[in-house]
């Protein structure tokens, strides 16, 4: 299906999913804008990672709409979602442990039996030399921050257009988070993609996102530019 013109890189309409039939998402639209990192926030248990697991493919929807660069892909299974440009790191990461950093981080092209780009593998070497350098290590012998940065890396190669981080700074060392901000700001300068970040750490949103939304009991309760999130709104639908 040929993309359309928009001024969106990803939009979700109308997002409902209920699970063991409860309804953990009642009514989701968000907007993404090209070239921008959006921030997901919210309590424990608001729907964040659903959003995500629905956008994904991972788990069905009731009803609801999504479009990536104009394109729908509501209908498509998960490998054509990450075929159409969904690039995924959940919560937790999912790095085998028992395989190498290399096997892991070309585990998805192989799998799909994609081409490596050497441009693209200097590029993740660059953007994270501790995936070059411990490249023949077991990924279970990594820190939680290494692995993380070898699952972006990992999804990286995928060439998405929309890069998809559930919780990257959960449990993670400060300078390894810090990493992970540079990193995320090299890829929106590149401007070849946009980040949907789901993230409960304020300051790292506050400084890396261009928008935000605030998810309540599966609904919006808060959406704008990262300027507009008061200390108001922060103390009303963050602070624990
Ligand atoms: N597979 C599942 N089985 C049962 N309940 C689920 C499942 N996935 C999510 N839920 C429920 O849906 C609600 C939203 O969970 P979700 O993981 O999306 O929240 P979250 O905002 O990502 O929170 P957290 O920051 O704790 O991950 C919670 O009440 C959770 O218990």
């Amino acid at each position: 299906m040929p993309a359309t013109l928009t001024e969106e890189n990803l939009s979700i309409s109308g997002l409902r999913v209920s699970i063991g039939g409860s309804a953990i998402l009642r009514g989701i639209d968000l907007s993404i804008r090209p070239q921008s990192v959006f921030c997901l926030m919210g309590r424990n248990g608001v729907g964040k990672s659903t959003t995500l697991k629905a956008l994904t493919g991972l788990y069905p929807i009731d009803s609801g709409k999504f479009e990536l660069q104009g394109v729908d892909i509501t209908r498509l299974g998960s490998a054509d979602r990450a075929r159409a440009g969904l690039g995924y790191v959940p919560q937790g990461r999912d790095i085998f442990p028992l395989l190498t950093v290399e096997e892991n981080l070309f585990i998805g092209l192989n799998a799909r039996g994609w081409k490596k780009d050497p441009a693209e593998i200097d590029r993740i070497f660059t953007l994270f030399p501790i995936i070059k350098e411990f490249l023949h290590r077991k990924g279970g012998m990594l820190s939680g921050g290494q692995q993380q940065q070898l699952a972006i890396g990992r999804a990286l190669l995928t060439k998405p257009k929309l890069l998809i981080l559930d919780e990257p700074t959960e449990g993670i060392q400060p300078n390894i988070i810090d990493q992970i901000g540079d990193a995320i700001k090299m890829l929106r300068a590149e401007g070849k993609m946009s980040i949907l970040l789901v993230e409960q750490y304020l300051d790292f949103c506050k400084e890396l996102g261009d928008d935000f939304a605030i998810l309540e009991r599966g609904a919006v309760a808060a959406s704008g530019e990262m300027a507009a999130l008061s200390d108001d709104i922060v103390r009303e639908f963050l602070t624990v």
